[in-house]
């Protein structure tokens, strides 16, 4: 069978998302002999991945080459890189803010660059990954599918623009659901229920919900209506949401606080 994956993969920051994105698609079948990565303390690496903590001249041409550093690291790592041959490389870079642009300029010898926005969910195959690029081949495209179709649902963007917007709300985003799950039992249990079964009625509620939001015709908006009973339980907290729009209020600000920062870290 023809594999979907590059036949060199290099690696360079394999933290939080790097290394789940790893896992992810070693578990679908890539061959650790044919990655590389570079980290100072990576977890979690299979046997037969090939492990440097620094960036060594001595790596060979990769296929792929993903950037799994943090983006105020690019400019200390670019320049390290300008001795590796790229001139096969399509440069994958899950940066936060990071433009194609300026990876063109940082990687002048990479042969193509894209932009991907994954979240946490790519540990469990659950994530939604934006793709961007700009004059990429169909052969790249299809690549980019492939690989982040496997981690979940992948989805191409047409406008750059679009992407600090989608940094806001789903790559960013499962950080604002677990504080929620947080903040749900932390309330109950100052209204004096036990804290352990408080966060896990809380949990067990958000998975449920997300489960049949996921699967119902109807909008979350319409559904939280089907909760409300005229009069009862949930009306009274709703009520409390929606004085002077509260809730949509704070995600919004909390959201355009996302995107303004995605804007920054790219500058
Ligand atoms: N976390 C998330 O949910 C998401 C993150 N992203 C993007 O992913 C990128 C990484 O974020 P995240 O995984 O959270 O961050 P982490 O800090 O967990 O991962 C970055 C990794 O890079 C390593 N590193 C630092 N310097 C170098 C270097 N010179 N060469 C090689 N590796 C190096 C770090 O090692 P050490 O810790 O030892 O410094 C660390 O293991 C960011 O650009 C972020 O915008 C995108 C979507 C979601
Ligand atoms: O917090 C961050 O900057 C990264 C990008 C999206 C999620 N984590």
């Amino acid at each position: 069978m023809l594999s979907v994956f590059p036949q060199s993969l290099l690696v360079i920051g394999s933290g939080n998302m790097g290394g789940a994105m790893l896992r992810g698609w070693f578990a679908q079948g890539l061959d650790p002999a044919t990655v590389t990565v570079v980290d100072p303390a990576p977890r979690d690496l299979p046997a037969g991945v090939r492990h440097l903590t620094e960036i060594d001249p001595g790596i060979s041409a990769p296929d792929w080459l993903l950037l799994g550093i943090k983006p105020q690291m690019l400019g200390d790592v670019a320049p390290q890189l300008a001795g590796i041959d790229l001139s096969r490389a399509l440069v994958v870079s899950m940066l936060a803010g990071v433009e194609c642009a300026g990876l063109r300029a940082a990687l002048p010898h990479a042969r193509a660059v894209a932009r991907i926005m994954p979240n946490m969910a790519v540990s469990i195959g659950q994530s939604v990954t934006a793709l961007y690029a700009d004059g990429l081949d169909d052969d790249d495209r299809a690549g980019l599918e492939s690989l982040f179709g496997m981690l979940g649902t992948a989805e191409w963007l047409v406008d750059e623009a679009q992407m600090h917007l989608v940094t806001a709300l789903s790559g960013s985003g499962p950080a604002y659901l677990f504080r929620f799950i947080d903040a749900l039992g932390k309330a109950a249990e100052g209204l004096g229920m036990p804290a352990d079964q408080a966060a896990r009625f809380a949990m067990a509620m958000v998975r449920g919900s997300a489960e049949l939001a996921h699967r119902s015709d109807e909008s979350p908006a319409a559904l939280a209506e089907r909760v409300a009973s005229p009069g009862g339980t949930t009306r009274a907290a709703l009520n409390v949401f929606d004085a002077d729009a509260a809730l949509d209020r704070l995600v919004a600000e909390a959201v355009a606080a996302a995107a303004k920062r995605s804007v920054e870290l790219g500058q």
